[in-house]
């Protein structure tokens, strides 16, 4: 129903870029007209499947098949996740009741790291499909919150030894290869089998992947943030077209940023994100940077209400060490999509206009604002390394027809080639009173939406 060129223009527009929010339960349902759920994206309208491989950090194994059109359910499953010791003793139990569900463990070798990446392989009789979220595969991530989808194009299969590699201008089907490559994990090979023999030409995005390692020499560049600086200082902006304009990040979770803003937030990470093309890829002077993360009344007065704040896992022990980040912050506000109750889980990252109606590129990403998603350079800048495993893509608006820049869709389903930016722009800056919300701490002064108070043990 995703490809059919409906009567409903939004899906028509929305189909333009491959970028859906999830469906959220509790709102006007005309906010949710271009919205999916993750069992629009199994259902039997997107293809016949013959086998899916679901990435992510946490499943409800039951609630996942369920998920699937009951002919598809019995269709092999291979599921990748990270969990060690108990957990992953429990994913495998679960697994047992499911003959054709088969479970790949990825290496977690640096400390602290986690297998955030959150894809779905899907092959079907005629092609197959990529899908790459924000979203867990657990009910309340496709529930009351603003996730992030990305929905590749039905991606047909290459005839026996068919000259072109099948790759797009932006390497999409190399990047997810050596992203995939990176596992050393035979579980996949079967999948970047599938990947090899289909004709990816048609994808429009860049693959922003993250896999743990010490990252030198040619590999510096190949993924985290200096990936990204990498695709903008050869498909970026000019200097001079967005000197001065602001870099927005938007996230549902804080790692250290170490003692300033100096060590790693306003060096070499908003280095990478403020990249314009030119020489040698110069950076945009000191870009403005503004943080999006929900104070502790836009999770009290959530849909979910406190409960959000349990997908929102900053610490009150990191936040304490790094109160300078706080100046950056504005609050969780999204009226242009009717989700300003439904806390993000999403992650983005876009440049956006001083006047806040164009964006030079956006980006819909598992990476919170961590150095472990992100990395952090060593030994002089000579390698980057990073904890986690972490995926997301790229819109750049050449590779989507545009002139420079996406026009920001300030109105839904404006049936048009605006980008639907999720939430609000400019953002809202916090005001003196707002607070971070904190996940570990209790707020026993006002109740949430359902009546409660915040008592984590
Ligand atoms: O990859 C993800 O999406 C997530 C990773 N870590 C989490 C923790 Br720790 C606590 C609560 C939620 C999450 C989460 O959602």
């Amino acid at each position: 129903k995703l490809d059919q060129k409906g009567s409903d223009h939004c899906l028509k527009m929305n189909d333009r870029f491959g970028f859906y929010l999830t469906k959220v339960a509790g709102i006007d349902n005309a906010h949710n007209l271009h919205a999916v759920h993750i069992k629009d994206i199994l259902s039997t309208s997107m293809g016949n499947l013959q086998a899916s491989a679901q990435f992510n950090y946490m499943f409800d194994i039951p609630w996942l098949i369920q998920q699937y059109p009951v002919e598809f359910r019995s269709k092999p499953l291979l599921i990748v996740h990270g969990m060690q010791r108990e957990t992953k003793a429990e994913y495998d139990m679960a697994a047992m009741n499911y003959s054709n569900v088969k479970l790949c463990q990825a290496k977690m070798e640096i400390m602290y790291g986690t297998h955030h990446t959150k894809m779905m392989l899907l092959l079907y009789d005629n092609g197959m499909r990529v899908v790459i979220t924000t979203a867990n595969n657990i009910h309340q991530d496709w529930y009351q919150k603003t996730q992030g989808v990305w929905i590749s194009p039905l991606f047909p299969k290459l005839d026996k030894g068919e000259a072109s590699a099948g790759d797009s201008d932006t390497h999409f089907k190399k990047d997810l290869l050596e992203y995939l490559s990176a596992y050393k994990l035979n579980g996949l090979k079967e999948w970047q089998e599938h990947i090899k023999q289909h004709n990816m030409s048609s994808a429009k995005v860049f693959i922003l992947g993250s896999v743990p390692g010490r990252h030198l020499g040619e590999k510096k560049t190949a993924f985290g943030h200096l990936k990204l600086r990498k695709i903008l200082q050869e498909h970026g902006p000019s200097v001079s077209e967005v000197k001065g304009w602001p870099v927005v990040g938007q996230f549902s979770s804080i790692g250290s940023m170490g003692p300033n803003k100096d060590n790693w937030l306003c060096a070499e990470w908003r280095e990478s994100l403020s990249t314009a093309k030119g020489l040698g890829g110069l950076r945009t002077a000191d870009a403005p940077l503004k943080l999006i993360f929900p104070t502790k009344d836009n999770i009290r007065l959530s849909l979910e209400g406190y409960p959000a704040g349990a997908s929102v896992p900053y610490s009150i022990h990191t936040a304490k060490k790094q109160q300078f980040l706080h100046e950056y912050f504005h609050q969780w506000r999204a009226e242009v999509q009717g989700r300003s109750r439904a806390m993000p889980h999403i992650k983005t990252y876009l440049r956006m206009s001083p006047d806040s109606k164009k964006i030079a590129w956006f980006a819909v990403t598992s990476s919170n604002l961590s150095k472990a998603a992100w990395g952090a350079l060593e030994k002089k800048q000579s390698q980057l390394m990073i904890r986690s495993y972490e995926i997301g893509v790229l819109f750049l608006p050449q590779m989507f027809g545009a002139e420079k820049f996406f026009e920001v869709q300030d109105k839904e389903c404006q049936n048009s080639g605006e980008f639907p930016v999720p939430y609000d722009l400019p953002p809202t800056p916090y005001t003196k009173q707002d607070r971070p919300w904190l996940w570990d701490i209790p707020y026993k002064d006002l109740p949430d939406t359902h009546g409660n108070m915040w008592c984590p043990s």
